[in-house]
């Protein structure tokens, strides 16, 4: 089958969902010369215009080509690009575009991505919560909340316990970031495991102070120390800490993810389908990542076919450690969006065997939410919080 048509849907709603960029998704669908559909997923960042906008330039070099052969779409993108597959919008739409190419070959051959790819290593995901602590603030809040979502079902509970701090850390931010962290430990118990996300702020001294005032809670994993792009920070946290590293969120690419492995800057790799190049890099990048005995906690904070389509890929690799789960915290229409939901049911999510990535999305309400591709409103919060806790008490 042949590409038809690309087209980049904005969708946009009041209902925001746990951060800003929750109220935008960006949606690419594929259509076929014989009539078949397939859907992916771009990043909404700060520039949804620009990855609009880009979706528009890179489908033009898709336009023609047999959607069977992704490898060798990806490499013409490649090939293309020149000095935009560095580019975030270019990255994110050929990742958009390269998702909905398997959803199409899985439509077609009337097989779930996951036996595409070789098959369940595994028939539930385990995932872990995030968003949950929208406007949680005192440690009380945090305390409270943790439980709700213990009591869902839920095995592994993610947050950023830092309020407004960025790039240096006081004694009295240190103090209020163990205050909450101690509270969600006590309210959680032993057995639920607790990532710290730093949403990679901190310089190296600050990032390294923290880690001690808070490795005694055990946590899975540190999320991004330091700023995503100091390497020399990176290195010297590792010299100075026992915690284990989750990165990757921000990484696109084979290559760039390469080098945070080969020097060793990571133990639990984060990489973003809907970013990194799609399914067919994500699994390139899960298998490397093997290699160097590092395990895969996908990053998946937007919307319901990033979701889709992660949990695909999640259940195939064999070292997958937890998958990232917003699903209970999505704005309502993010679930309504896809018409075959994937509930969080004891911490797992049952894999789904439909073809493609899963899900039969509600042509309806796409048309209902879509949107002119407009800048995201900033205030002083900055969109990658989770709302409502960028302050102390
Ligand atoms: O690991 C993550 O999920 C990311 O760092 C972000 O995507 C934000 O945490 C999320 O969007 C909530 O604001
Ligand atoms: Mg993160």
């Amino acid at each position: 089958m042949k590409i038809q048509e690309i087209t980049p849907i904005v969708l946009s709603s009041k209902e925001k969902g746990a951060a800003t960029w929750a109220s935008t998704m960006i949606v690419v669908k594929v259509e076929t010369t014989d009539g078949m559909v397939g859907y992916g997923e771009a990043v909404p960042t700060l520039r949804v215009s620009q990855v609009f906008s880009a979706l528009k330039q890179v489908s033009k070099g898709f336009m023609g080509q047999e959607v069977e052969r992704v490898e060798r779409n990806y490499h013409r993108w490649y090939t293309q690009d020149f000095y935009l597959s560095r580019s975030f919008e270019s990255a994110t739409s050929l990742s958009a575009i390269d998702i909905a190419l398997w959803d199409l070959l899985g439509k077609e051959l009337g097989a779930p991505l996951n036996k595409l790819l070789g098959g369940k290593f595994r028939d539930e995901v385990p995932v872990y919560a995030n968003g949950w602590y929208k406007d949680c603030v005192t440690p009380q809040d945090f305390s409270v909340r943790a439980k709700e979502v213990v009591g869902k079902g839920y095995k592994g509970l993610k947050f950023d316990p830092f309020g407004a701090y960025f790039d240096w850390i006081d004694e009295r931010g240190l103090k209020q970031a163990e205050e909450r962290v101690k509270a969600v430990r006590e309210s959680v118990g032993d057995e639920v495991e607790i990532m710290i996300e730093h949403h990679g702020r901190f310089n190296a001294n600050s990032a390294i102070s923290i880690a001690k005032r808070l490795e005694k809670y055990n946590p899975l994993f540190m999320e991004e120390p330091v700023h995503h792009e100091d390497i020399e920070g990176y290195r010297k946290y590792r010299s100075h800490t026992q915690v284990r590293v989750a990165m990757g969120e921000r990484l696109i690419g084979l290559k760039e993810t390469l080098f945070y492995l080969r020097e060793g800057l990571v133990d639990i790799l984060q990489p973003d389908i809907t970013n990194v190049g799609g399914v067919t890099v994500g699994r390139k990048v899960a298998s490397m990542a093997e290699a160097f005995d590092v395990e895969i906690a996908f990053h998946n904070a937007f919307g319901s076919i990033q979701n889709a389509v992660s949990i695909q890929l999640a259940s195939v690799i064999p070292n997958l450690v937890i998958l990232e789960n917003f699903y209970d915290w999505f704005p309502k229409w993010k679930r309504d969006l896809v018409r075959n939901g994937t509930p969080v049911e004891n911490g797992r999510v049952k894999v789904p065997d439909r073809p493609g990535i899963g899900v039969e999305v509600d042509e309806e309400l796409l048309e209902e939410l879509r949107a002119d591709p407009v800048p995201l409103e900033v205030s002083d919060e900055p969109v990658w919080v989770v709302g409502g806790t960028w302050r102390g008490y």
